[in-house]
């Protein structure tokens, strides 16, 4: 709890004087006003985050949090838990979907097995497992309120550990099949939004299977009762290990004032969570695309982020992330590179 409790007390207010002299060089540079749209307030943003017009970001670090989830035993996934671990190998020779995009942007990654069923012996992985598996959360508390703690902390000291080896920016990512379902509850709990507008098919659910996992998310609340203004209940009884990962990460890197980007669904659950415990989070987090799933943007509407890609692509992984980097080098480009009317000679006025 202590390193929880020191890291939220570390989140800060961005640095408004970087901001203010971002905006105004923005605006001197040889274009029409604003008209680089998103890409100029990504710019302001991490001039305020980082306390420089230029931060550097070369070094790109893509954290995966791994874990699996008892309510998979309800049928709310189209895909056997197995596939869990399998990708995780699969992650450690190369070959997911998120190896090539992290490659073809420049990003390093980092698997942590948070909360994997079972065990997997490479030293490529890192071992943080809490327990393993997330509870049947129709059952009882997905977690207890301690081992919520715990996943938090180790990914905060995740980010930790990614900065103090130089990560400069880091994006988020998971594995773990069921894990839209909790994320659902979680987005739910918080917000108050009915299932059937944010519960979405996952994997591959077809109209039946959402209806069952709709009806489980239901189950699932009415059993455990979470407190929507405790966060860390709200995370204990409905969450996830790999949510509880991915929020710490999150918390851990603001706190050290870096820039995260969020994924899909799972990883803005995480991104809501982070914020029910400290809303200033928000302030160092980035979105990335929209995922097919419906409730990821009703998370968006709550933290007033807006995702700037849309692929409809609900992989996980964090591919939405890790495509999204090279968008905040180009960013930290325009600031930098383009010339202001005046060093161009260019006119502004109409004569
Ligand atoms: O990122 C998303 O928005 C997303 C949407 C649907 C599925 N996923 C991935 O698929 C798995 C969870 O889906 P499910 O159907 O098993 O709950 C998990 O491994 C996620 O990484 C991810
Ligand atoms: C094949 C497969 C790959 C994944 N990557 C993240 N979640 C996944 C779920 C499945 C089923």
């Amino acid at each position: 709890m202590k390193i929880l409790e020191k890291t939220l007390n570390e989140i800060n207010e961005l640095d408004q004087k970087m901001m203010g002299e971002a905006q105004i060089r923005l605006d001197q540079l040889t274009k029409p006003q604003g008209s680089l749209g998103k890409l100029e307030e990504i710019a302001v943003k991490l001039a305020g985050i980082y306390g420089e017009l230029f931060p550097e970001l070369q070094n790109k670090v893509h954290i995966i949090m791994a874990g699996d989830h008892g309510v998979a035993a309800e049928g709310v996934s189209a895909y056997p838990q197995s596939v869990t671990t399998q990708m995780v190998h699969n992650f450690l020779a190369n070959g997911a979907a998120i190896n090539a995009l992290a490659e073809g942007s420049g990003a390093k990654l980092k698997i942590v097995d948070i909360g994997m069923i079972e065990d997997i012996d490479s030293e490529l992985l890192v071992k943080a497992k809490i327990k393993a598996g997330t509870e049947n959360m129709t059952k009882g508390a997905a977690m207890t309120r301690e081992e919520a703690i715990k996943a938090l902390e180790v990914g905060i000291e995740q980010a930790k550990k990614a900065v103090e080896e130089g990560a400069d920016i880091i994006s988020t990512g998971e594995v773990g099949i069921a894990n839209t379902t909790p994320s659902s509850a979680v987005l739910a709990v918080f917000t108050g939004l009915e299932l059937n507008k944010i519960v979405g098919k996952g994997t591959g659910l077809n109209e039946e299977g959402v209806k069952n996992k709709i009806d489980v998310i239901q189950k699932a609340i009415d059993y455990n009762k979470p407190d929507k203004e405790d966060a860390l209940d709200v995370l204990a009884s409905v969450g996830g290990l790999e949510i509880a990962g991915m929020a710490g990460v999150m918390l851990g890197a603001a706190a050290m004032k870096k820039a995260v980007v969020i994924d899909g669904l799972i990883s803005a659950a995480a991104a809501l969570t982070a914020y029910k415990l400290c809303p200033g989070v928000v302030k160092y987090l980035f979105p990335s695309h929209r995922s097919a799933e419906p409730g990821h943007i009703k998370i968006y509407e709550e933290l007033n982020l807006e995702p700037f890609i849309d692929l409809q692509m609900r992989l996980g992984e964090g591919t939405g992330a890790v495509l999204a980097l090279p968008f905040f080098d180009q960013a930290v480009n325009i600031i930098r590179d383009m010339a202001t009317f005046e060093e161009a000679g260019v006119s502004k006025e109409n004569e």
